[in-house]
């Protein structure tokens, strides 16, 4: 199930499987054809022994000179002829269009023939400029064809489906339009962009076709199911989201065009599309994330307008797709009031060309006043709740104390030896996981499988080993987890750590990397002066990224030793107060004192550079989920801390309506506490 990436960076990548379980496709089985059936993974790619340092620009621009091979510059990519494409097929009837189909990415070296599909790492490319193919020339490395069930499947769907205006009772139209917020959009444009709908299923299909227009190479089923009053989208694509490289509305773009606004939806393609005229696209995977596998079908353009959505989420999107794309080609649509979603914009009879004009530029000089920053502040105090980011579902002390869990922030986590860390920072990652936060973990002490094994077990919260007849059906759902892992184990050097971090963040969109722990970056330095330079250094480094890449950083960092009763404090991290300074948020699984029985745990948050809020809660570990998520029964709750040096509230606050500590209850980090180290202006 384990598949390696080829591109030489150490990563592994899970991919999803269908659920069995239900109907594939998430389709009700009543609706979804065909039998359900399991699908058998290809043989994974062997491992690469050594990592393969990641590829310069610069690199590639000189290995391109020294082969004599001429390139032109783009925003993202270096286009390049195509080695894929027969000399005779070289131009078709209008010229060079076809000459410079080969696109490589610059970031990863990655390249993609437009003519042939052919596609391949950086690695594959110089080896068939060289003339050990590995099989490109005789298209191996053609991009993945859909499997043969997936094809005969896609088929059958859209042969059921048919067009909205042709369905028999004018009623039922009428509702479809309804539930899909539709009620605007016109024929014409479902027609133009060839949207049908599945009866039996209550689904709007979006259709993948293939450049060209060739062929069906993939579908999207949208459902929509009323929730509290309002609308919820369920979507489900052929193939799995992780092959599902659909820029929906492709084959309505021009070569000539210049120009696009693209959107997270497909339906607001289809408002935007209607009432601007304008070239748009929808992302396949919405505000999830962009994959650089499109970013060669969107290099035509010298403007792209960014429109994802009307929350705080869609953009932070934006910004960091906005990065991959070029920046200075990039502007965005700030979500807002009088500035919601395409769809909805449309619906509410707004102007969505006079809104498109108020995109501001994605790119700004490193001196910003603040009438750049401006609508920015307003966004985030507009949006409290979602400035805090993504809140715990199993762990609501924590969203009490450090109120959600942040894009570009570091967290160092530590704990005495063998207290549980690694335990509960994996169900700390994967609670925000399966919320979407799209997680990497650097696992350098236990391996990925033992990890993988934790995990699973907290996601099913009960022990597998009992029950090995549900593996598949728990295993199929968490591979549809946006989760990633570095295959990394052991020592390893933080160039080589931060390089396929950034390269993680590039590739998968990843919002949190989860680094457990520190110590194996740091070498076999003797002097512990030099070990505690050395954790400087890469504390700095983690820092750096974690800003510059706007991802959360989670660290793990071993204590350094104290007398075995003693409480830690945010200053027992070994080394320097480097890194408590560095970190926005620093949490302590407390061991001592406080227990009360077997398992039992606590986890105190004694620093909070968000809003300041300090605090301890008890964790209860449950031996046979591996989990420490609260029972909801639990009575103990949140405690007040005095100072870092001691708990001082040894007695339970009462779990009722109002007994819960505030703001108030808890104290401040900073000034407050004397003991600690100066957590004044660290250099970001
Ligand atoms: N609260 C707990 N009570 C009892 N056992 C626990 C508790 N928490 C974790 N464990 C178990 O203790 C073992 C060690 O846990 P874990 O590896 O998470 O600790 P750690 O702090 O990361 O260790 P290290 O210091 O070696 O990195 C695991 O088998 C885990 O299931």
């Amino acid at each position: 199930m384990w598949v390696l990436l080829r591109s030489g960076y150490p990563l592994r990548i899970l991919l999803p499987l269908r659920g069995a379980w239900m109907g594939r496709r998430g389709l009700p089985r009543s609706f979804a054809p065909g039998p359900p059936r399991r699908r058998y993974r290809k043989e994974a790619l062997p491992a690469l022994e050594a990592p393969v340092l990641p590829v310069t620009t610069t690199e590639i621009r000189q290995y391109l000179r020294a082969r004599g091979i001429p390139f032109q510059d783009g925003h993202s990519c270096l286009r390049a002829p195509s080695p894929f494409v027969g000399a005779s097929k070289l131009k078709d009837q209008t010229g060079a269009a076809t000459s410079f189909s080969l696109f490589i990415d610059k970031t990863t070296g990655r390249f993609l023939c437009m003519t042939t599909l052919a596609e391949g790492s950086w690695e594959d490319f110089q080896a068939s400029v060289e003339g050990q193919g590995d099989g490109a020339r005789e298209g191996v490395l053609l991009s993945e064809a859909p499997e043969a069930e997936d094809s005969e499947e896609v088929r059958r769907i859209w042969d059921r489906a048919i067009p909205l205006w042709e369905l028999p009772e004018p009623e039922e139209a009428q509702l479809a339009r309804m539930m899909f917020g539709l009620t605007k959009v016109t024929d014409d444009t479902l027609k133009r962009f060839s949207v049908r709908y599945l009866r039996p299923a209550c689904r709007l299909v979006f259709p993948w076709f293939s450049p060209g227009g060739l062929g069906l190479r993939g579908l999207k089923l949208l459902g929509a199911e009323t929730q509290g009053g309002g609308v919820q989208y369920v979507e489900t694509t052929i193939p799995r989201p992780g092959a599902y490289h659909n820029l929906f509305g492709l084959p309505l773009i021009s070569r000539r065009d210049v120009e696009v606004v693209l959107t997270s939806r497909e339906l607001d393609s289809l408002a935007l599309s209607q009432s601007t005229g304008l070239p748009t696209l929808a992302l396949p995977r919405g505000t999830a994330c962009l994959p650089p596998a499109l970013l060669p079908y969107l290099e035509q353009f010298r403007r792209v307008v960014l429109w994802l959505g009307n929350d705080l989420r869609s953009w932070e999107a934006a910004k960091l797709f906005a990065r991959k794309l070029n920046p200075k080609r990039c502007s965005l649509v700030r979500p807002g009031d009088q500035q919601p979603s395409p769809l909805e914009a449309l619906n509410q009879g707004l102007n969505l060309s006079r809104i498109l004009r108020t995109a501001l530029p994605a790119w700004h000089k490193s001196i910003v006043s603040f009438r750049q920053l401006r609508e920015e502040v307003l966004g985030e105090l507009s949006n409290v709740e979602q400035a805090a980011g993504v809140r715990w579902s199993r762990f609501p002390d924590l969203n009490r104390l450090l109120k959600g869990h942040r894009k570009g922030e570091l967290t160092v986590f530590t704990g005495p030896t063998g207290s549980g860390k690694t335990t509960f920072i994996s169900e700390y990652a994967l609670d925000l996981c399966t919320q979407g936060v799209n997680t990497l973990w650097g696992s350098f002490e236990i391996s990925n499988v033992r990890l993988a094994r934790v995990m699973l077990t907290q996601f099913a919260v009960g022990r597998l080993e009992e029950q090995l007849d549900k593996y598949d059906e728990w295993a199929d759902r968490f591979e549809d987890l946006p989760l990633y892992f570095m295959t990394f184990h052991g020592q390893q050097s933080i160039r080589t750590v931060i390089d396929t971090m950034q390269h993680a963040v590039y590739v998968y969109d990843i919002c949190h990397v989860v680094i457990d722990n520190l110590q194996f970056m740091m070498g076999h330095e003797q002097l512990s002066t030099d070990r505690i330079a050395a954790q400087d250094y890469i504390v700095g480094a983690f820092r750096k990224f974690a800003t510059d890449s706007s991802c959360h950083v989670t660290l793990v960092i071993h204590p350094r030793k104290e007398d075995d009763d003693k409480e830690l404090q945010t200053a027992s991290i070994f080394g320097s107060a480097k890194a408590s300074q560095e970190a926005d948020n620093v949490l302590i699984l407390q061991d001592r004192k406080l227990v009360t029985g077997p398992g039992k745990r606590y986890l105190q948050v004694s620093k909070n550079r968000f809003d300041g809020d300090v605090g301890v809660f008890p964790l209860e570990f449950n031996k046979s989920s591996l989990t420490f998520s609260i029972p909801p029964k639990s009575k103990a709750r949140l405690k007040k801390i005095k100072d870092d040096n001691g708990l001082v509230a040894k007695k339970p606050s009462s779990g009722k309506k109002g007994a819960m500590p505030q703001i108030s209850d808890t104290c401040s980090n900073q000034a407050r506490n004397p003991n600690q180290p100066d957590f004044s202006k660290p250099s970001r």
